[in-house]
C-alpha cells in the first residue's frame, strides 16, 4: 500500500547535470508536482525531459541538486523514492516469449511483491487485456503492448507514474484510448508526470505544466494560466469590397489581407477586445460581411516562450 504523504508527489530543487562529455542537459531546475494532478512536462528535442525522467528512475546521477518522491529523497531513501514511482518508458521492450500475465508477475517479484497481494488481473483489466493475458507478448499490436507497459509500471502500486511519450508515434484511436487511461487512472488517485510533442494532448489533459528549454523550467503554471499568456488573438473578416490600405493600430500585432476580400488581424487581448477591433476597421471606412475569430492555443504560448529562451 502507499504510505501517507501530505506534501507534493514530485519535489525538485535546484536540480543540474552535466554529462561526462560536458553537456549541461540540466541547469538549476526546480518545481513541485501537486500530488493528484496530471502534469505535463513540455520541451522541445534535446531540452533535458528524458534526463529529468532519469534521475527520478535512478538511471541517472545528478550532478548536484535534490529531488524527492512522495517525501522520500533520491539521495537519503532511494529504496522508497523507487517504489513510489512507476515509469513508462518510450520505448516498447519485452521479452517476446512472455505473455501478458507473465510480464506482471515477473515485474512483481522484482519489486518483492508477494504473491497474495499481486493484482495481475485486475491490471490488465484496468488497460483491457484481459483477454490477452496468456497470449505471447509479440502476437500483441503496438497499442496492446503500449498498454501492457502502463500495468507493468503499477504492478508495485506506485503513487506516481511517469509517461515518457505516451502517445508519440500512434494513431488518433490509440492515443484517444490512452488518454482515458490516464483519466481514469488519475481519477482513482494515482499522481501523472507526462511529457509529450502533442501540445494538444498537454492542453486537455494536463493541469499544469512545465515548460523546460535548454535544460532550464521557462514556465510551470495551471494549464489555464499558461495558455491566457498568449495576449494575442486573430479576427478574421470578410468586408464587402476589397481592401484598399490595410487598417492600422499600435494594439494591431499584425493585419494581412487574404484572398480577394478577407483580412485577418492579430491583436493584443491585453489592449483591446474584438468589438472595439471591428469598430476601429469600420471606423476605418470598411464594411465588414462576416467575421470570425481564433483562440490563442497552448502552441502560440510555447512557440513564443521557447523562441523568447533561445533570442
Ligand atoms: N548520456 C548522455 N551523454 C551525453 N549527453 C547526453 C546524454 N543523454 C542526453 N544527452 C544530451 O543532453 C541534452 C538533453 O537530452 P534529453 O534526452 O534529456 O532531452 P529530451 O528533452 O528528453 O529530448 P527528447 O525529447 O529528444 O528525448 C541533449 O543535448 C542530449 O544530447
Amino acid at each position: 500500500m502507499q504510505d501517507s504523504n501530505l506534501g507534493p508527489a514530485i519535489s525538485i530543487r535546484n536540480l543540474s547535470k552535466t554529462y561526462a562529455g560536458g553537456k549541461q542537459a540540466l541547469n538549476d531546475v526546480s518545481f513541485d508536482v501537486p500530488a493528484g494532478q496530471i502534469f505535463g512536462l513540455l520541451g522541445p528535442n534535446g531540452a533535458g525531459k528524458s534526463t529529468l525522467i532519469n534521475i527520478l528512475a535512478g538511471l541517472v546521477n545528478k550532478t548536484s541538486g535534490h529531488a524527492s518522491i512522495w517525501g522520500h529523497d533520491i539521495d537519503a531513501d532511494p529504496r522508497n523514492a523507487k517504489r513510489a514511482i512507476g515509469i513508462v518508458p518510450q520505448e516498447v521492450v519485452f521479452d517476446p516469449f512472455f505473455t501478458p500475465a507473465e510480464v506482471l508477475e515477473n515485474q512483481a517479484g522484482f519489486y518483492g511483491v508477494p504473491k497474495a497481494a499481486r493484482r495481475t488481473l485486475e491490471l490488465l483489466a484496468a488497460v483491457h487485456l484481459s483477454d490477452k493475458a496468456n497470449a505471447y507478448s509479440r502476437t500483441l499490436s503496438g497499442g496492446m503492448k503500449r498498454r501492457l507497459l502502463i500495468a507493468k509500471a503499477l504492478v508495485h502500486n506506485p503513487p506516481v507514474i511517469v509517461l515518457d511519450e505516451p502517445t508519440a508515434g500512434v494513431d488518433v484511436e490509440l492515443r484517444r484510448q490512452l488518454w482515458e487511461l490516464v483519466s481514469q487512472l488519475n481519477s482513482e488517485g494515482v499522481t501523472v508526470v507526462l511529457t509529450t510533442h502533442y501540445l494538444e494532448e498537454a492542453e486537455e489533459l494536463c493541469d499544469r505544466i512545465a515548460i523546460i528549454n535548454h535544460g532550464r523550467v521557462i514556465a510551470d503554471k495551471p494549464t489555464r494560466e499558461l495558455v491566457n499568456m498568449a495576449h494575442e488573438k486573430v479576427v478574421a473578416l470578410t468586408l464587402s469590397e476589397m481592401v484598399g490600405a490595410l487598417p492600422t493600430h499600435p494594439a494591431f500585432i499584425k493585419c494581412e489581407a487574404e484572398g480577394e476580400r478577407g483580412l485577418a488581424i492579430t491583436y493584443d487581448t491585453s489592449r483591446m477586445n474584438a468589438g472595439e477591433v471591428l469598430a476601429l476597421v469600420q471606423a476605418q471606412g470598411l464594411s465588414i460581411i462576416d467575421v470570425t475569430t481564433r483562440e490563442p492555443d497552448l502552441e502560440d504560448v510555447f512557440v513564443s516562450l521557447t523562441s523568447a529562451a533561445a533570442g
